[in-house]
């Protein structure tokens, strides 16, 4: 997420955005690289819709500044043809029929029309495509909004919920099918609030909370970073002591039986053999995403990012 790449990456720099007394983004700064999916997650409420929506000028930051290749996005001459963005799937007129709704937007962006058959294609919409939307199911909706988002080719794709109300099907097609775009070199940033959702094809994160920046950067660098040591020793509260005194965090999970958290298993080793402590087991247990999300944004009612873990463990 270097900012050397931003040919059509997208550059938050100290957004913010304030409703009267409530500041729905808070002084944000992230980077998105092209050639992969970021997940852009939060817990509801966080500013993520705001955020998109700055991308695309739909609303005017109260300070700081949002471009997509360095250009904000007023200024991109015909903008549908570099930035797609698909927002509220519900929003189509129910009389419409997909193909009608293509074609107006084809005609509004300056799209050929030949692109409508395309997409309705690449879409499995074709057989749909006369049929009034107010028919249509909510993966055919999602599918649709996606269709719109890339009438005219962009590079970058910006995607608000897009798995919402997806079946599991429905939910692997869309992570295929998003992933086939990053490889094509394209900038897509997806948000969501289901983690479990992002974990399997994401490539990098942007986590917000409370309209501020929780933390950025590749998936695997922080999912690598949460993790937990299960060791079993029968020196327990001498490697605890240890342990604690080094800073790291354990918890007891049986008079045998500890979590550490802070270090990798080769570093609790080298800690309990410095102090000739005996060690019979050592499991690193990864955390999912959920888990870390939970860990960055803190509980429901927290009082603000990186609250840590209850400490529940993973299945
Ligand atoms: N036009 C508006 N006027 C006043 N407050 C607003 C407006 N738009 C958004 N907000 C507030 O700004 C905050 C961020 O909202 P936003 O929709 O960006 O969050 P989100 O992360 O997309 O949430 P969700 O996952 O629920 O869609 C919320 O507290 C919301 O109520």
């Amino acid at each position: 997420m270097d900012g050397g790449a931003l040919m059509t990456g997208i550059e938050v720099r100290g957004a913010t955005k304030r409703y009267g007394a409530l500041t729905a983004v808070d002084d944000l700064s992230f980077t998105v690289r092209e050639g992969a999916v970021t997940a852009f997650l939060g817990p509801n409420g966080a500013g993520k819709t705001t955020t998109m929506r700055m991308m695309v000028g739909h609303i005017t930051p109260t300070s700081g500044s949002v471009t997509i290749g360095g250009r904000r996005y007023r200024d991109i001459p015909r903008p549908t043809t570099v930035v797609g963005a698909a927002f509220d799937a519900g929003s189509f007129h129910p009389q419409h029929t997909a193909r009608d709704h293509l074609r107006i937007y084809a005609a509004m962006g300056g799209h050929p029309d030949a692109r409508v058959a395309e997409l309705l294609a690449l879409l499995a919409l074709t057989e749909a495509a006369g049929r009034r939307t107010a028919t249509f199911s909510t993966g055919m909706r999602q599918r649709l909004n996606l269709a719109t988002a890339l009438l005219g080719d962009p590079r970058v794709l910006l995607l608000d919920e897009p798995g919402n109300g997806l079946d599991p099907q429905g939910m692997a097609w869309l992570r295929a099918f998003l992933r086939g775009l990053a490889e094509e070199g394209r900038t897509v940033l997806v948000s969501s609030h289901a983690l479990g959702e992002m974990e399997q094809f994401a490539d990098d994160v942007v986590v917000i909370g409370r309209g501020r920046l929780v933390t950025a950067g590749p998936l695997a660098e922080l999912a690598g970073a949460a993790h937990a040591v299960l060791v079993r020793t029968p020196d327990a509260t001498g490697l605890t002591k240890t342990l604690a005194g080094a800073g790291h965090r354990v918890e007891a999970l049986g008079p045998q039986e500890l979590r550490v958290r802070g270090l990798d298993a080769a570093g609790v080793g080298d800690l309990a053999a410095l102090e000739g402590l005996r060690i019979h087991g050592l499991t690193t247990e990864h955390l999912g995403l959920e888990q870390l999300f939970l860990e960055l944004t803190g509980p429901p009612g927290a009082t603000g990012p990186g609250t840590p873990a209850d400490g529940r463990s993973t299945p």
